[in-house]
């Protein structure tokens, strides 16, 4: 419409006045002092839902720990020894003491302590594995192992252990493993998916303890084992165990870890079972940069594995090699403070690696032993560096690529999060 003079006078009359007088029927009416008010009152009202609004907004974005635990998630670095429950260790620490093996007020407090040295958890390691030496034993632990895993939304485990051989209690390698497969398949308050696939545990889910942030229950945890070689061992044992694995293929073993005391033993006496295992197309991840020995910090790197652990004392050039070779790093932020290997959480190489878009996947290490959990780590590193939920979910996405689980199992993995993303958007 064109505006004759007249028409732009009342225009501007319009505009500058509107406030005070209301239109109808092209008479201007002066708005009585209460409908003013009531004006006023509207508009602070408008604005006052807006702050809502944006507040809520803010809410929705806050990262907590209800939330995190929502969350599915991978873990592909927990030792079955290290992620024992307080309460178990304590019940077969009892049990030892009426024995008179152990003297049980010596060792109470050693279990519930929190903070520990690297060193004080491989004396820590020693007392677990006197308190958990049957069959029996294990059995239980990896059945409450996964369990707890479960219980955090965790959907796929790759749970690894140092097969044991007791001959005075006629413990072999095989027989111990025997036992944590036998432990993973009693699980009872989840279904586990674990091979050989006829053996999936279909039974009946008795206590569904697992209620996600959409009120369903989490249906099920993929369960993947590892076989660990320890550092203490020569190299026929850690052959033997590269063997094991090979054998075990068809009964959920994807992969070899090599672990234990950093301070102990040499690369070169376990370089052969690792080669071994490289020729039997088993996947491998390394300990490593757990303590500052950087010639073997350079061997590992040359070794190209297909996956490392911790990666904390590297120096600049080894640096620049892990981030050309691209092989991903499980991170164990909790275990790294806690042993006093990194100073704080601020201080963890978490972001550098992060921000430099290298692969990384968050693990818990040893729950039982540093009191934590999965959706708890991840909790942490959003508090630390200030990570979004959009951002947490897709750090736990992206770990479907580092499983050494196969193709199907991604595929699954990847289906997961895309129901995950669903329900998300229907909320
Ligand atoms: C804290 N950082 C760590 N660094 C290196 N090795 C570790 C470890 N945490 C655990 N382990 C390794 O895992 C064993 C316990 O589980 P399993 O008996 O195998 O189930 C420990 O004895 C040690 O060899
Ligand atoms: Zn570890």
């Amino acid at each position: 419409m064109k505006h004759s003079p007249n028409n732009l006078c009342m225009f501007f009359f319009n505009k500058k006045f509107s406030r005070h007088f209301s239109t109808f029927n092209d008479v201007y009416i002066k708005k009585s002092p209460s409908k003013k008010r009531n004006f006023w009152s509207r508009r602070r009202n408008r604005e006052n839902l807006r702050e809502r609004e944006r507040e809520r907004e803010r809410e929705r974005e806050m990262v907590d720990m209800e939330w995190c635990r929502s969350l599915p998630k991978i873990e592909l670095h927990a030792h079955l020894n290290g992620s024992i429950r307080d309460s178990t260790l304590l019940e077969l620490a009892k049990v030892l003491g009426e024995k008179n093996v152990i003297v049980f007020s010596d060792v109470e407090h050693i279990i519930l302590k929190d903070d520990r040295s690297l060193q004080e958890c491989f004396r820590m390691f020693d007392l677990i594995h006197v308190l958990a030496t049957d069959h029996t034993t294990i059995k239980r632990i990896a059945k409450e192992v996964v369990e707890d895993f479960a219980a955090e939304n965790v959907v796929y485990l790759e749970l690894r252990t140092t097969p044991k051989k007791n001959e005075a209690i006629g413990m072999s390698k095989q027989s111990y493993m025997k036992a944590v497969i036998a432990g993973i398949k009693s699980v009872e308050t989840v279904e586990v998916e674990f091979i050989p696939s006829d053996d999936i545990s279909k039974k009946p889910v008795k206590t569904p303890p697992i209620i996600d942030s959409f009120g369903t229950n989490t249906k099920k945890i993929y369960v993947r084992l590892l076989l660990s070689i320890d550092r203490r061992e020569t190299t026929a044992a850690a052959i033997e165990t590269v063997e094991l694995a090979s054998e075990m293929k068809d009964l959920g073993v994807v992969g070899i870890d090599l672990s234990g005391n950093p301070c102990i033993g040499e690369w070169l006496t376990v370089l052969p079972a690792l080669k071994r295992a490289r020729e039997l197309e088993l996947p491998i991840t390394l300990h490593c940069g757990e303590v500052p020995n950087h010639k073997e910090i350079q061997a590992m790197l040359e070794f190209c594995p297909q996956r490392i652990g911790h990666a904390i004392f590297l120096k600049e050039d080894q640096w620049k090699t892990l981030r050309s070779s691209n092989i991903p790093v499980e991170i164990c932020l909790s275990s790294n403070v806690k042993t006093q290997c990194v100073p704080s959480y601020d201080d963890h190489h978490f972001i550098d690696l992060y921000n430099a878009k290298h692969p990384l996947i968050l693990c818990t290490d040893d729950p039982g032993m540093f009191s934590t959990n999965l959706s708890r780590e991840y909790y942490i590193a959003a508090k630390t560096f200030g990570l979004s939920k959009s951002q947490l979910h897709e750090m736990a996405m992206n770990a479907i690529t580092y499983v050494f689980a196969d193709g199907k199992v991604k595929k699954a993995l990847e289906e997961i999060f895309e129901d995950y993303e669903r329900k998300l958007t229907q909320q």
